[in-house]
């Protein structure tokens, strides 16, 4: 369905990268039909020429000219001033997608001046193995149609759920966010091995691999977490000796909190940054 699609990515970070990579590795577009651009870093771009055979220029008019989705993939801090300077090469005849945390579809919107059908979407960097847990949340302009092509794309680099936009906050914080805790969980965890004096290789694999069969088992029972960790806690064993130490500094309480700043977080810069003046609301 989406092989024949162009793809015009507006920005060209971590995000985009993870996106189109993990389209082209799952051989889903070809890397012909893949645009992208940036504000200003020419060199980024052609660094991302060579290694994935993407079309790459600084300029918007060529990017946006043939595409029959944008992607809009820069930071929130710069969506007034991106989409001025995208808004005259585009139109409602192409799909567009956003990926920047906080910003409405109605704001996208009102900055377009048209009603091009907008949908958000939060992926994740997996995206770029294919294994992004992605939500997506159409706006006003939104048809079937173009939820179809917004999921069939997606799918291509990993799961896909549909949400109210009001919830969208509450998934960045998950779904978005949510890797760069689990990141920084096991850097915790790696920190461990020098003390432990075991080798690093070997105990970078044992934790990646205990990490995947943990999830693999909470996915395959019925039980809850709490029931699967009571499964390895033995009395006066090795296992209560480390949750004691969990309990005693509130991490479920600090896992928690990380979580509700994180979705603050992104309703403060729908404040902040998507906020259509008074004035023109009709
Ligand atoms: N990094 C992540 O894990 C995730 C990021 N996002 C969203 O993706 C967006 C991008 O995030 P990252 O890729 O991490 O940021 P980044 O800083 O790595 O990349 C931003 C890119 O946008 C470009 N840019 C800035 N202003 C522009 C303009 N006016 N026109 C064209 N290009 C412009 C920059 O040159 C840069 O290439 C953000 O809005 C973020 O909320 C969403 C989900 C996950
Ligand atoms: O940190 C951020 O704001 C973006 C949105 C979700 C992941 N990265």
């Amino acid at each position: 369905m989406i092989q024949n699609y162009k793809l015009a990515f507006i920005g060209a970070g971590s995000m985009a990268e993870a996106i189109f990579s993990g389209l082209i590795n799952q051989k889903k577009v070809s890397p012909e039909n893949i645009y992208v651009t940036n504000r200003q870093d020419e060199e980024r771009l052609h660094v991302l020429q060579k290694k994935y055979g993407v079309q790459v220029s600084s300029s918007n008019e060529q990017i946006l000219a043939k595409a029959d989705i944008v992607i809009l993939a820069m930071k929130p801090t710069g969506i007034k001033q991106a989409i001025q300077s995208i808004r005259s090469y585009t139109s409602e005849n192409q799909l567009i997608l956003s990926v920047l945390a906080g910003i409405t579809t109605e704001y996208i919107s009102y900055l377009l001046g048209h009603k091009a059908p907008v949908v958000r979407v939060m992926p994740n960097t997996s995206a770029a193995v294919g294994s992004s847990v992605t939500v997506i949340s159409p706006g006003e302009h939104v048809n079937d149609n173009h939820l179809k092509v917004t999921e069939s794309l997606l799918k291509a680099v990993g799961i896909v759920k549909q949400v109210k936009e009001k919830d969208l906050d509450s998934v960045t914080a998950i779904a978005g966010s949510g890797p760069a805790y689990m990141y920084y969980l096991v850097e915790g965890m790696f920190n461990s091995l020098d003390e432990l004096q075991l080798d690093r290789k070997l105990g970078e694999e044992l934790i990646l691999e205990m990490i995947q069969g943990s999830v693999d088992l909470l996915k395959s029972t019925n039980q809850t977490p709490k029931e699967v960790y009571l499964n390895v806690k033995s009395p006066g064993g090795t296992t209560e000796a480390g949750l004691n130490v969990l309990e005693n500094q509130q991490f479920q309480e600090i896992i928690k909190d990380c979580i509700i700043k994180a979705a603050e977080r992104s309703k403060e810069i729908t404040k902040e940054m998507s906020t259509i003046p008074k004035s023109t609301i009709t």
